[in-house]
């Protein structure tokens, strides 16, 4: 049976880059997916507003929405202070699985945790089976008409303390129309757009951010 996209990006980071070092899994999986065949990893411009947010944030706990190949969970991974966690929510086994492997090899596994499910089942169960108080970082970058509920259900959740920092991917495109508009017009969040462009691509993207204000 011939291999996924994703098995190919894996195995190109697990027989190119060096175990442990996480900056050379980023670059490695930046070097296949502009070269060889594009995939839907944040990228490295994009990746530069990820990494920056996160260093402001200093998250204590972090989480992601959409693992994919694991390649902005190593991203964050790398970031994280001593003691601070990144949790990563992944529905897809066959990119979980991958996604895994990715940050094994990158040398980021006590620091971020995959866990398996759908978004909207996970971020209830965060405080009582995560041991989640508040999340200090969100990134949120799985489909993007779960952008705006999970962001409710977030609140709902009492998962948001003031100053939590959500930061989007792809509101320009493939765009998340419903998500800007929630959190613009929202008085509970001050909002920031950070014009970029699609991993990999001379396409028009941006990255919003949504500090909660309580
Ligand atoms: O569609 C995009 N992203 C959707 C990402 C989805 C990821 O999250 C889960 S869905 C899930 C995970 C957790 N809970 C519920 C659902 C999928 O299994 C995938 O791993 C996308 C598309 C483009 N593009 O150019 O077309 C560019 C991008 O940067 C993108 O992020
Ligand atoms: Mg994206």
């Amino acid at each position: 049976m011939n291999q996924s996209k994703e098995q190919r990006i894996l195995n190109f980071v697990l027989q190119n880059a060096v175990r442990g070092d996480p900056r050379s899994v980023v670059d490695t999986i930046d070097r296949y997916c502009s070269q060889k065949e594009w995939a839907m990893n944040v990228g490295n411009e994009k990746g530069l507003i990820l990494d920056k947010t996160v260093e402001e944030a200093s998250p204590s706990v972090a989480l992601e929405l959409g693992s994919y190949c694991g390649y902005s969970a190593v991203r964050i991974g790398r970031l994280l202070k001593a003691g601070a966690r990144l949790l990563t929510v992944e529905f897809n086994p066959q990119f979980a699985a991958i996604a895994k492997q990715m940050i094994e090899f990158a040398g980021v596994q006590d620091k971020v945790k995959l866990l398996e499910g759908p978004s909207e089942e996970i971020i209830p169960q965060l405080k009582k089976k995560y041991e989640v108080d508040t999340l200090d970082f969100v990134f949120l970058d799985h489909w993007k008409d779960r952008y705006t509920p999970d962001t409710i259900l977030l609140q709902e959740c009492n998962l948001l303390r003031k100053g939590s920092v959500l930061l989007a991917d792809n509101v320009i495109f493939p765009g998340a129309p419903e998500f800007l508009n929630y959190v613009r017009k929202s008085p509970h969040f001050q909002c920031t757009n950070y014009p970029s462009h699609l991993e990999y691509m001379e396409v028009e993207d941006a990255m919003e951010k949504a500090v909660f204000l309580g």
